[in-house]
């Protein structure tokens, strides 16, 4: 559970979203929802592919106008800022891709890639100091002086993926989406970036939003974890409470997806589908909180079936 004291630094308000409004390919990508993401958690946003996890991150950076609901971030109104306070506020949040190549300026060497986030916080041009911060850059992310003066195309994509972190940092940020960082990675590296991510949380007193759809590891890292089908949100609560006494249905599907690293349990394992049907009846739904700081998405009459379940 979330310290009553722990300050709020995202707090998203019946956010709504809608791509292509008003035309035949119209996709409601963000559908009424309200999260808030407290200073130094980590908070893991997770659901199938094509549920808004993206949107929500992008709209979160202003990459893209919520059609109606507020974005607060260390208590301003994203939606009311000015064209410079914009600019002070996207040094403050960053985003961690899941393509490292492509976030990548293939034509700068590392050094001048990370010495653009250096330019927009407007450190110093003297040359030496520069290097001296590049440096202690690429030594946080486990990378050495001489990566420096290579290209992106010269790393695997678990250096790569640690450049695009070091760029990150640059900019001192406060918050960092992380949009499926390791996805695209070996299964060998995954955890030692998801580990580096830890680690420079704690050093750096950061706030993850971490996308993800392999829960496996979104639990290991996340704090609080929200669960998300067609633009919803459908569950939130602690990483432990979620993956052990899920309630709603699509959360029950997607953990009865996840396989057991035990063996046994493992050949024991029941995939349970979901029929997505009854989210389509035209009854009204709401965050209940079933359990403190747990909630579903659900009628009054849902929220007591599934905690009748969880008996
Ligand atoms: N720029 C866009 N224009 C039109 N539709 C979009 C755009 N971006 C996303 N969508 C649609 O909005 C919905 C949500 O997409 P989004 O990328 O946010 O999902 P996601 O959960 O992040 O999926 P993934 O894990 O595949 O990235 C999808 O139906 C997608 O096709």
């Amino acid at each position: 559970m979330q310290n009553e004291n722990a300050k709020k630094l995202v707090e998203i308000s019946n956010l709504d979203l809608t791509f292509n409004a008003g035309k035949s390919n119209a996709t409601k990508a963000i559908d009424n929802i309200s999260f808030d993401i407290y200073e130094g958690e980590t908070f893991g946003l997770v659901g199938e592919s094509g549920s808004g996890k993206t949107t929500i991150g992008r709209t979160i950076l202003k990459l893209y106008d919520q059609d109606s609901g507020t974005i607060k971030f260390d208590g301003e109104d994203l939606g009311k800022l000015k064209k410079k306070d914009l600019q002070s506020f996207r040094k403050k949040a960053q985003m961690i891709f899941q393509d490292p190549q492509a976030s990548l300026n293939g034509r700068l060497r590392v050094e001048n890639i990370i010495g653009e986030g250096l330019d927009q916080v407007g450190f110093t041009k003297k040359h030496d100091e520069r290097a001296a911060k590049v440096l202690e850059l690429l030594k946080m992310v486990g990378l050495n002086k001489d990566h420096a003066s290579r290209y992106p195309h010269e790393f695997s994509g678990g250096q790569k993926q640690r450049i695009g972190i070091a760029r990150a940092l640059a900019v001192q940020p406060k918050f960092i989406i992380a949009d499926e960082p390791i996805s695209a990675l070996d299964v060998s590296v995954q955890a030692q970036v998801v580990n580096l991510l830890a680690d420079l949380q704690k050093k750096n007193n950061l706030t993850y939003l971490f996308i993800a759809h392999d829960l496996a590891m979104v639990k290991y890292i996340s704090d609080r974890i929200g669960v998300m089908h067609w633009g919803k949100l459908v569950e939130l609560g602690t990483a432990d409470e979620v993956y052990n006494h899920p309630l709603h249905p699509y959360t029950k599907s997607l953990l009865s997806a996840v396989p057991e690293p035990d063996p046994i349990s493992e050949k024991k394992r029941v995939i349970k589908p979901y029929d997505a049907s009854f989210e389509q009846d035209g009854q009204d739904r709401q965050m209940v909180e079933v359990e403190p700081g747990h909630f579903v998405l659900a009628t009054p009459a849902e929220a007591e079936k599934y905690k009748a379940e969880q008996k």
